[in-house]
């Protein structure tokens, strides 16, 4: 088993490069991995961009039985598939198709050459589904595993070069997200930290295993970021991922937009009762996992109320959905925020449910 450090960096490279960039070869791509910056056609004239960093022991637990791993842990396709997802979900939540990525990979000399296959492997395939490839990179050494994706992406046309952004949201609007199921990611995370198997959890063991499974390598429809756009135009009022929790997301559109957004609908509460029998065998509250799950990357969009059928019949032809979780109303005395139904409406404390590096 070769690891980075018997390899060193053209070694490395000659055996990522064909994996990262095997479908590098697009239109766009004038020139890719290989000279001092890759060069990249931009037919609409701007270009949507974000950058998302994962490290080891923060963001993601290696698989094994070593110290700081655990045998709940991620394999190397599912930290890539993992870091395509998170910045692909910010450039869709612009109302934007992605088109490529470079990726800043640091890691030990100990690293088995194995591992960095599978992460390249896992980021192009992810990538590739959306329509993007790896046009260049940089590589490292550091104490643990760190992996940087800046992504870059093009405005659906139809949008005459606006993005989606956060601050469009009005009084009236209705507050939904592209996807049945928000909390798995969080409920993977309470799996993955308490170190409970799955095997061992007797009736809840096929929804821990799908919690764990989507936590690691989170299966989110993306596109329904640039559908809605293209399909709503001008009534897509509002958009962001969910990645930090949908409380959290959700404040920081009602910040932005100048409004109250208040999460009460019966879509939630279906959320919370899919995952109560889980959530009851670790103790824990399945409405704050539904609240607080950060790294679900679905799409948080608010819309007018005349607007909403038409989205849903956009992700229905894709086999997908939305769910409605709340509506927008006056900021009021309190200021922009989120509230959500029993949970900060009287100004009580929500803050806990959602993630920060730094809390
Ligand atoms: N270190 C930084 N330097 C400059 N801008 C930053 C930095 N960190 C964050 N930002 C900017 O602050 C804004 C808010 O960041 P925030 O993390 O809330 O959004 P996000 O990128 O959608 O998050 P997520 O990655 O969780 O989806 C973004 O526009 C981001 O580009
Ligand atoms: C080992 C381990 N510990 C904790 C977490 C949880 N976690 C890390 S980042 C994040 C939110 C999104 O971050 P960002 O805003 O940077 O996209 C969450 C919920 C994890 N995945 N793995
Ligand atoms: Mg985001």
């Amino acid at each position: 088993m070769s690891t980075l450090g018997e390899l060193g960096e053209a070694g490395i490279l000659a055996r990522i490069l064909p994996i990262l960039s095997g479908a590098a070869n697009t239109e766009r791509t004038l020139i890719g991995p290989g000279d001092d910056a890759a060069l990249l056609a931009v037919p609409s004239g701007s270009v949507v961009i974000t950058t998302d960093t994962m490290i080891e022991g923060k963001d993601f637990l290696l698989r094994g039985d070593a110290p700081g791993r655990s045998p709940l842990g991620s394999t190397g396709e599912e930290i890539g598939h993992k870091l395509a997802v998170q910045n692909l979900a910010d450039i869709a939540a612009m109302g934007a198709e992605p088109t490529a990525l470079v990726l800043s990979l640091s890691a030990p000399a100990t690293t088995p050459l194995a591992l960095i296959e599978g992460i390249a492997r896992g980021l192009a395939a992810r990538s590739a589904r959306a329509g993007a490839v790896v046009i260049g990179g940089d590589l490292g050494g550091a104490d643990m595993i760190s992996l940087t994706v800046t992504a870059l992406g093009e405005l659906v046309p139809g949008l005459g070069g606006r993005a989606i952004r956060r601050d469009g949201a009005r009084v009236g609007d209705v507050v939904a997200v592209g996807t049945p199921q928000l909390g798995r990611s969080a409920a993977g995370l309470a799996l993955l930290l308490g170190g409970h198997d799955p095997a061992e959890l007797g009736d809840v063991q096929r929804g821990a295993e799908g919690a764990l499974e989507f936590h690691r390598a989170p299966e989110v429809d993306l596109e329904a970021g640039h559908r809605l756009a293209a399909a709503l135009g001008h009534d897509l009022h509002a958009m962001i991922d969910v990645s930090d929790g949908l409380l959290r997301d959700a404040g920081r559109l009602a910040d932005a937009s100048g409004v109250r957004i208040h999460l009460d609908a019966d879509g939630l509460a279906t959320m919370a009762e899919a995952l109560r029998p889980l959530a009851d065998s670790l103790g824990q509250d399945p409405s704050a996992w539904v609240l607080g799950s950060g790294e679900e990357h679905a799409m948080l969009i608010c819309l007018p109320p005349s607007a909403l059928q038409a989205a849903r019949d956009v992700l229905r032809d894709a086999g997908r959905d939305l769910t409605v979780v709340g509506r927008v109303l006056p900021a009021g005395e309190e200021g922009p925020r989120a509230t959500a139904a029993g949970v900060n409406e009287q100004g009580a404390d929500g803050s806990a449910l959602g993630w920060d590096h730094f809390e």
